[in-house]
């Protein structure tokens, strides 16, 4: 395989080749809207954090990416094709927030059901050692396991599938954090072994740091950031300096503001500079959390794409017919 290894993640990407497309996708749930008019890329090979504010269409997204949901309006694609397609389907495992399972069954009859809904495809090693590692025994009954036990079946599950594309829905909610720490470390060898692209939504900003070299952030169901986590942090710097008097001080005129805020006499603001800043400001690279968080409080922020994540698929936009309205869940 060609590409490029990532340096923090330690995983090979190929940088030409493309995991999800977003063209002008829009999803509606009766009147309301969950996601409008978003476009972006995710090159495969990437571990990106999908991050937004409660109701910002992040679980829409992956339900559309895992072929359970259609648009309507626009198109979502995965590997080219489109998610819920049979050649599709069988490369992408997804891990929505209420982690279905079976809780009659035991662990291993779960583990035999991933086997035969899996044929020619599925790592029993891979699954089993998720399971051991959780110190949790094949006989247990899965409705009788905690929270965080049925979230390392249901990983077991996800990775014993092998999928391309790895898609998940707050996974670490309900870990405690040793189990975090372990299970993360788990997410990113399988993914670093066989070069999975994951998706993974979480609210725990802090826990994307060092696990994500891509970065997706929705807000009110539209794309706001997307693009490498480094080249995202370089176009933006944080500023601290003396706060003078009210109003935004003159000399960001020239710069993209993102948002300011005075604390007495100081002021703190996240830029998108566009020239050299006085110095009179203190200036620093934002860590990714300073970054999510000025832009989750700005929500009118102007949006910002990496060029590696601009759809290559030029966008047509058609006339929304009946033939476009939400369907039901597969
Ligand atoms: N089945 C549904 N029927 C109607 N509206 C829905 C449905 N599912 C989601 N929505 C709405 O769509 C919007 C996006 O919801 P979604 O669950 O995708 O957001 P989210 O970013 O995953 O939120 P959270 O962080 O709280 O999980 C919200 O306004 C939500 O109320």
């Amino acid at each position: 395989m060609t590409g490029t290894t990532d340096t923090i993640t330690g995983m090979t990407f190929q940088p030409g080749r493309t995991a999800l497309e977003a063209v002008g996708l829009g999803v509606k749930y009766r009147r309301r809207r969950a996601l409008e008019d978003c476009s972006f890329r995710i090159p495969a090979g990437r571990v990106c954090a999908l991050v937004g504010p409660n109701g910002a269409g992040k679980s829409t997204l992956l339900a559309l990416a895992a072929g359970l949901r259609r648009p309507t309006a626009g198109s979502l694609t995965v590997f080219g094709g489109r998610p819920g397609a049979a050649d599709v389907r069988p490369r992408i495992a997804y891990l929505s927030q209420d982690k279905p399972l079976y809780p009659q069954f035991t662990i291993a009859d779960t583990l035999r059901m991933g086997r035969e809904l899996n044929p020619g495809r599925w790592d029993r090693a891979a699954a089993e050692r998720m399971v051991a590692e959780g110190g949790l025994s094949s006989t247990a009954r899965v409705g009788d396991l905690s929270g965080g036990q049925r979230t390392r079946v249901a990983l077991a599950l996800a990775f014993g599938k092998r999928p391309e594309l790895l898609l998940l829905d707050e996974p670490m909610a309900d870990l405690d954090p040793l189990a975090r720490h372990e299970l993360t470390a788990a997410l990113m060898g399988q993914a670093a072994e066989h070069a999975t692209t994951v998706v993974i939504a979480s609210h725990v900003l802090a826990e994307l740091d060092g696990i994500c070299d891509y970065l997706l952030l929705v807000a009110d169901g539209r794309v706001r950031l997307a693009g490498e986590v480094e080249d995202l942090l370089a176009a933006h710097a944080l500023l601290v300096g003396r706060h003078e008097g009210p109003g935004l001080p003159r000399e960001f005129a020239t710069h993209t503001v993102v948002e300011a805020r005075a604390t007495g006499r100081q002021l703190t603001a996240l830029i998108r500079p566009d020239g050299p800043v006085p110095e009179r400001w203190r200036v620093a690279e934002p860590s990714l959390e300073e970054l999510l968080l000025a832009h989750l409080r700005a929500p009118g922020a102007p949006a910002l794409l990496a060029p590696s994540a601009e759809p290559r698929t030029p966008h047509r936009p058609r006339a929304q017919g009946p033939s476009q309205e939400p369907r039901a869940v597969a």
